[in-house]
């Protein structure tokens, strides 16, 4: 279980004024859950899964993750702790190939063939991949979905994506929409995504609306979703009410 107490995260603008980009969350995310994190844009939803993956630290609160204060623990000791994390822009790496980053996000020994099972789970035909450097000549889609395979492969009790959508064709996103059914109905841990995709949203067991900072909603998908999709459907979306309180 993950229990966010009191986070809040500011920074100084150009100005050296104070500019809070997380305004005092506290959330409890249950285990073996399904959750999708949507809102407006800047709202602060990668904030607080940078947060929670520990490449920024909050100014103020407390991150618990299954009873133990991990809130001044490093990426990579949260990561040994079970805490993945797919970037909305992944990293490139030049000089390691696509088989070797399997290998490594796996934490042991595994074979081509596995790997290249990791590879056509997310739609990507494994022989054209696996040799392949993860460098820039990777397009923006392809990277999106080595690195999705990567968090298959390690198979951790918490994953965070954000935005897998990102750069995902038309054709491919129904693909994708079916290996987070399976990781959903094979987790033995928690699946966390920011998105900004129905499609996704349907999936979820939970929606945690985030905006301005702070967490709008947090209820069961079957409850929200005919709320947030009547709302979008009866306004022109520009118009939505994200404030809390209303409009
Ligand atoms: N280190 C930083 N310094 C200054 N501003 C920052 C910093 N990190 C984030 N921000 C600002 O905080 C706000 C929240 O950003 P964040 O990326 O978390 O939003 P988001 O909800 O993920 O947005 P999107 O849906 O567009 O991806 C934005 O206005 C962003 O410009």
């Amino acid at each position: 279980m993950l229990e966010l107490k009191n986070i809040s995260f500011t920074v100084s603008d150009e100005e050296n004024r104070d500019k809070e980009i997380i305004k005092d969350i506290s959330l409890t995310l249950e285990d073996d859950k399904f959750i999708a994190i949507t809102g407006p844009n800047g709202g602060g939803k990668s904030t607080l899964a940078k947060i929670i993956v520990g490449i920024e630290k909050p100014t103020s609160g407390q991150i618990i993750w299954n009873g133990q204060d991990i809130t001044n623990l490093s990426i990579s000791e949260r990561a040994d702790l079970g805490i993945s994390f797919a970037f909305q822009q992944p990293v490139r790496f030049k000089g390691i190939t696509v088989f070797d980053l399997i290998k490594l996000a796996a934490g042991h020994q595994i074979s081509r063939s596995e790997a290249c099972e990791y590879l056509s789970e997310v739609g990507l035909c494994a022989r054209d991949y696996v040799n392949r450097e993860v460098d820039a000549s990777l397009s923006g889609g392809e990277i999106k979905r080595i690195e999705i395979a990567t968090i298959l492969a390690r198979g951790t009790k918490l994953s965070i994506f954000d935005e897998p959508e990102a750069g995902i064709d038309l054709w491919s996103f129904q693909n994708l929409i079916q290996v987070f059914e399976k990781m959903r109905s094979d987790i033995k841990g928690s699946i966390l995504i920011i998105s900004h995709q129905e499609r996704i949203l349907r999936i979820a067991d939970e929606i945690i609306v985030i905006a301005d900072g702070e967490v709008l909603e947090h209820e069961k998908a079957e409850e929200f979703l005919p709320k947030l999709l009547n709302d979008t459907e009866s306004k022109d979306e520009s118009c939505h009410c994200w404030k809390k309180g209303g409009c």
